[in-house]
């Protein structure tokens, strides 16, 4: 059963918006609402209608265009200006005018930022927060207030911090939200304040945590511990400096930690795929070792780690993945073992066993050849091949053979420089298909490119499944030094198969030769279950014979 009464407040829209490098437009603000109502939070605060034209413009579309079925949506703005009546300041009537149920006002807690950034009395202060609460209460609102620089003005002037929670509470405000606003507190702190604040004034507390110490999150969980009932955060962790408390972890910690539903089992089970729709449309990289959702949040990469997983889950991981919509990954390297290969093989759904000597001897090969600078961690497709020989027992058969290929790069005009329009490379492929001798050549701004290009021009029209395979990322690492081998270079190329991404590995003393391994290792891992084998080769009349490896 849901917990209905505790308050998942997002504020990706607005705090989480102050992040550097994140610029929505009010559609991707649109789209963010409704990925966050579907996982099921609470309140979605839009940002600062009235402060920001781009939020002003998301609350008048978000009228007709958000159908939430789950959340409501928060304006947040600040007080009434010193010596401005609630009812004419501006800023005040641009939250009215945004029309959402909920208005979060940000107010001043410390008695330092009341005298110096804002400017005048600490009584002045109290009387903003009062009549702009009472104002907009009276105005039909559900009213929070979010008390900044709290737990710092805490510290400095107890009773004046104590007074504003007092202040909005007693105007009609619903939660009083504490705010770690430099985000400099510790977990032991922010619990002992919140639970004196909660037990001096009584008023329902929630909790606004930035992430400076690194503790945003384990800040946010000792204030719920303590008793506060609204927790706020960001999608990520986004938001200014060091990002606010993600609120995805906090949530999948209050239900599979602490046992408290705020999330429906189902929702959270959409986790994994809300953040990375959220990442999408904030074109921000999500970090692969988030906690519950990050991509390598439930990878494994040691061996002794894989042996007990390979008997147990459990040993390794402190949750289900599943839970999160997260999925167990095996990383295969030279610090893996047989268990490691098991794992990894059976994620590529082959039924092995890891006492096999199959197994052993891929095992045996994956540490010979990462001492020799191959890397399969991300080069999973190398390494089925690797382990289809393995496993057949037979070296890899080849659809086609290489006869020869070769690579040209003509200098430019003299001009020299990255972006000399004349140089041009051209690669030629020879290739062998069931005995038919295919030559293609193909141009492209660099040899792996030109070579990507001929072998596509030789291939596409006997291996129609080829058409689909593109190369979307290359990267090279000059070796020398690192193994005792003649290898320099080792080429990782990463390829979109349809919805597939996956990679292969080369490694050579040339790097166009290593970029090479590393092209035929993709084509052939294509090619390796392809039942369309060779259609009709080039200049044959008649189709040719299924291929049969
Ligand atoms: C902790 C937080 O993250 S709170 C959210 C912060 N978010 C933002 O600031 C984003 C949106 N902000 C804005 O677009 C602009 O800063 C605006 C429109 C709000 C104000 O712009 P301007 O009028 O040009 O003022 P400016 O940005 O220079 O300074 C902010 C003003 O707000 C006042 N102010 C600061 N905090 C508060 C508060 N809690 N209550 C009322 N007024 C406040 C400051 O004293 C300053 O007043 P002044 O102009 O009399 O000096
Ligand atoms: C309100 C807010 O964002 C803060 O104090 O950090």
């Amino acid at each position: 059963m849901a917990e209905q009464s505790f308050q998942l407040y997002d504020t990706t829209l607005r705090d989480g918006a102050q992040q550097e490098g994140m610029v929505l437009t009010v559609e991707d603000k649109l789209a963010v609402a409704r990925e966050l109502d579907t996982l099921g939070v609470g309140f979605i605060e839009g940002g600062w209608p009235g402060a920001v034209p781009r939020d002003t413009e998301f609350f008048r579309r978000a009228r007709t265009e958000l159908d939430l079925k789950h959340a409501v949506l928060a304006a947040f703005g600040a007080t009434r200006r010193p010596g401005v009546p609630a009812p004419v300041d501006p800023q005040v009537r641009a939250l009215l005018a945004a029309e959402t149920p909920v208005i979060t006002l940000v107010a001043k807690s410390h008695t330092g930022h009341v005298r110096d950034a804002l400017r005048t009395t600490l009584a002045e202060n109290l009387s903003m927060i009062g009549g702009t609460v009472r104002h907009l209460v009276h105005a039909g609102r559900r009213v929070f207030v979010d008390a900044e620089h709290y737990f710092d003005g805490y510290q400095l002037n107890r009773e004046y911090a104590l007074a504003v929670v007092r202040t909005a509470a007693e105007a009609g405000a619903e939660t009083v939200v504490l705010c770690d606003t430099n985000g400099g507190s510790l977990p032991d702190e922010v619990a002992a304040v919140v639970a004196e604040t909660r037990a001096l004034t009584g008023v329902q507390l929630g909790i606004h945590c930035h992430n400076d110490t690194g503790c945003a999150v384990a800040n946010t969980m000792a204030a719920i511990d303590a008793g506060a009932v609204q927790a706020q955060g960001t999608a990520h962790g986004y938001g200014e400096r060091c990002g606010n408390a993600d609120l995805f972890t906090v949530i999948a910690n209050l239900v599979l930690k602490r046992g408290r539903e705020v999330v429906p089992l189902e929702r959270l089970a959409g986790l994994a795929a809300t953040g990375r729709a959220i990442a999408e449309l904030t074109e921000l990289p999500s970090s692969a070792a988030a906690p519950y959702i990050g991509e390598s949040a439930f990878t494994h990469k040691a061996g002794l780690h894989a042996s007990a997983l390979r008997v147990d889950p459990d040993l390794y991981q402190h949750t289900r993945p599943e839970l999160v919509g997260n999925a167990m990954r095996t990383l295969v390297s030279d610090m893996g073992g047989r268990s490691s290969i098991e794992l990894k093989a059976r994620e590529l759904g082959y039924d092995v066993e890891a006492g096999s000597d199959e197994v052993a001897r891929a095992a045996t090969r994956v540490k010979e050849l990462e001492s020799n600078g191959y890397s399969f961690e991300s080069a999973d497709a190398s390494f089925e091949l690797l382990l289809r020989e393995e496993l057949t027992g037979a070296p890899r058969t080849r659809p086609f053979e290489v006869e020869s290929w070769s690579v040209s790069v003509f200098g430019g005009s003299g001009a020299g420089g990255p972006h000399d329009e004349a140089v041009r490379t051209e690669a030629t492929v020879r290739l062998s298909v069931l005995g038919r001798s295919i030559t293609a050549t193909g141009h492209g701004n660099g040899p792996v490119n030109a070579l990507d290009t001929a072998l596509h021009a030789a291939l596409d029209p006997c291996f129609p499944a080829l058409a689909r395979l593109q190369l979307v990322d290359y990267r090279v690492r000059v070796l020398s030094g690192e193994t005792g081998s003649s290898a320099a270079a080792r080429v990782l190329i990463s390829y979109q198969d349809g919805n597939r991404r996956w990679g292969t590995v080369g490694v050579d003393a040339n790097t166009t030769a290593a970029s090479w391994h590393a092209l035929l290792d993709a084509v052939h891992y294509v090619l390796l279950d392809d039942p369309a084998r060779p259609a009709l080769a080039v200049g044959a009349t008649e189709p040719l014979e299924p291929f049969r490896p």
